[in-house]
């Protein structure tokens, strides 16, 4: 054998063994003690693809069955590169969330969180961040939302479907989101000329999560390049504003001046570039999560004639009770008239998982948890890992929730509605709890009363609802030979998730007229 060959078949082999070696470390990671048991996938992918595999709505994602049914509730993975243990075990959710700043800290993938910059909330942890959601909680709380934010919400919310009502179809989706950025802009920022508004709201309503949530590549790559649009002109603009306001030293009613004040006050832990982009997050976020939360509530109220029918009874109630019969929903109507209204939400939400999982990275070495279900003395998870919480799972199990892919809203009867639990946690818990779950409800709320009680409505059929579960639902069309719209169409159709799963046709039943409403 030649010189060549040998050290050829030489640098082969060590080549070999490294890339085992590589493969063996990649597959058994180092911990001071034991880890969750589990397979790290293919290196660098990892088991990524296998994670974001689209599957029906009415499914446990087949990758977390699989790897529960392997490994049991605690399982260690890598996704997106990242080495991270998956919990679906109530009582550990439940103290990863409560241990918020000690043992863990907010890490949601770059991706998700990087478009809103820096300065965003999402990258703040003690001190700062509480600081940050008491000044959130001035424009989402309910003194707030009772004071100021009902009275609009409930005319533009009637205005916009009157004027929807006009159309044969129309997307619930996108109504809810233009009209929730058109009440609450202005209680935001008061004093805009009317095109510097729409320019600002057409970037709040551009922004979605949607683009990290997607299966479809192409949408992917839209999504990102409209959201990344959004937040860059939405910021810059919202900059722009900020700045003339503080120069101005005109005083407004509004969203805007709390934050100068909180940021003139003495000792202040947020500085200019926090608060525009708190500002904006909120603005985004609202119209986003809110808008999903509310046509998937009207999907399901849609397809259950009887959960229609008490809902229709709860609200008739309401009309029949109220003194000013041309008033809107009242605060007092909202917080104590309407229990079967929240049980629909609760409902709809647990079905829904509008967030089904919540990323954390463990900050502290050595650090040990326990799952109450397996007899094994606990797992330790080493600094820098993120832990997967997926409550959907609990808000899907059987021993929990009885038939749990059945809509029904009277399980929660007799039940605290209003706050989470371990089998419970829609809106997160800990410090990290969701800041504008009332704002969310109320919204719902005010959309159910005046579309059950003014409108008869049916669920667009041309459409049906996914998972895909790095996100949770997104939207496939399906052909109808009715509805299908034209060939040219199709394509822009399917493009947009969350538009045509959740349409909605109406006929309005109070004037007599019949009107098929169009997308
Ligand atoms: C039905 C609709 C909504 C759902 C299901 C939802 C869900 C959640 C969840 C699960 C969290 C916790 C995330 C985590 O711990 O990692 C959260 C946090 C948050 N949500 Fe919501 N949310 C909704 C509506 C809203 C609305 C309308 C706003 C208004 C701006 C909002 C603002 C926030 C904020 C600011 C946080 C972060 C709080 C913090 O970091 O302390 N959410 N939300």
């Amino acid at each position: 054998m030649s010189l060549l060959w040998f050290v050829g078949l030489w640098v082969i082999a060590l080549v070999v063994v490294k890339i085992s070696h590589w493969w063996y470390q990649w597959s058994n990671p180092k911990s001071n003690g034991k880890l969750p048991p589990g397979s790290m996938g293919f290196p660098i992918i990892g088991e990524t693809f296998d994670y974001f595999k689209p599957h029906g709505f009415y499914e446990i994602s087949p990758f977390i069955k699989k790897k529960m049914l392997r490994y049991g509730p605690l399982f260690r993975t890598n996704i997106l590169g990242v080495k991270t243990v998956v919990s679906t075990d109530m009582d550990v959710n439940l103290d990863i969330l409560r241990h918020e700043n000690k043992y863990f800290s907010l890490s949601y993938p770059d991706g998700l969180t990087k478009p809103l910059g820096k300065d965003s909330f999402f990258f703040k942890t003690g001190n700062i961040h509480k600081h940050i959601k008491h000044i959130s909680m001035r424009l989402l709380g309910s003194e707030n939302l009772k004071r100021k934010i009902i009275k609009d919400m409930d005319c533009v919310t009637q205005e916009h479907l009157s004027l929807k009502a006009k159309q044969q179809r129309f997307d619930v989706k996108d109504a809810v989101s233009n009209l929730i950025t058109s009440h609450l802009t202005p209680k935001v920022i008061s004093n805009l000329k009317p095109e510097t508004q729409s320019k600002l709201i057409k970037n709040f309503n551009a922004f979605s999560f949607d683009w990290f949530r997607t299966s479809y590549k192409l949408s992917a790559v839209r999504g990102l390049y409209n959201t990344l649009w959004a937040c860059k002109d939405g910021m810059q603009m919202m900059k722009d504003i900020y700045a003339r306001r503080k120069t101005s030293r005109e005083k407004y009613d509004d969203f805007l001046e709390t934050t100068l004040e909180e940021l003139e006050k003495e000792g202040s832990l947020v500085n200019e570039d926090v608060i525009v982009c708190l500002i904006f997050t909120l603005c985004c976020i609202t119209q986003d999560t809110t808008s999903k939360a509310t046509c998937m509530a009207v999907k399901f109220v849609s397809e259950n004639p009887k959960v229609l029918a008490e809902l229709k009874r709860e609200h008739e109630a309401i009309l029949a009770s109220r003194e000013d019969k041309q008033g809107g929903v009242t605060w007092e109507e909202y917080r104590h008239k309407m229990t079967f209204t929240n049980m629909v939400i609760n409902e709809s939400l647990r079905l829904t998982n509008l967030a089904p999982m919540m990323f954390r990275k463990v900050v502290q070495d050595k650090l040990t948890i326990f799952c109450a279900n397996i007899s094994t003395p606990g797992y330790t998870i080493p600094a820098g890992w993120i832990v997967m919480v997926i409550p959907s799972v609990v808000h899907l199990d059987s021993e929990i929730y009885e038939n749990p892919f059945e809509f029904n809203p009277w399980r929660w009867e007799g039940k605290e509605l209003r706050s989470g639990s371990k089998t419970f946690m829609v809106f997160g818990a800990g410090v990290r709890q969701c800041a504008g779950s009332e704002f969310a409800r109320l919204q719902i709320s005010i959309f159910l009363h005046h579309l059950v009680t003014t409108y008869d409505f049916s669920l667009s059929k041309d459409c049906e609802v996914v998972r895909a579960p790095g996100s949770q639902a997104s939207a496939r069309v399906a052909r109808n030979p009715e509805t299908w719209p034209k060939r040219e169409e199709v394509a822009r159709m399917t493009e947009k998730v969350w538009r045509c799963d959740q349409s909605q046709q109406l006929q309005q039943n109070r004037t007599g007229h019949s009107q098929r409403l169009r997308l």
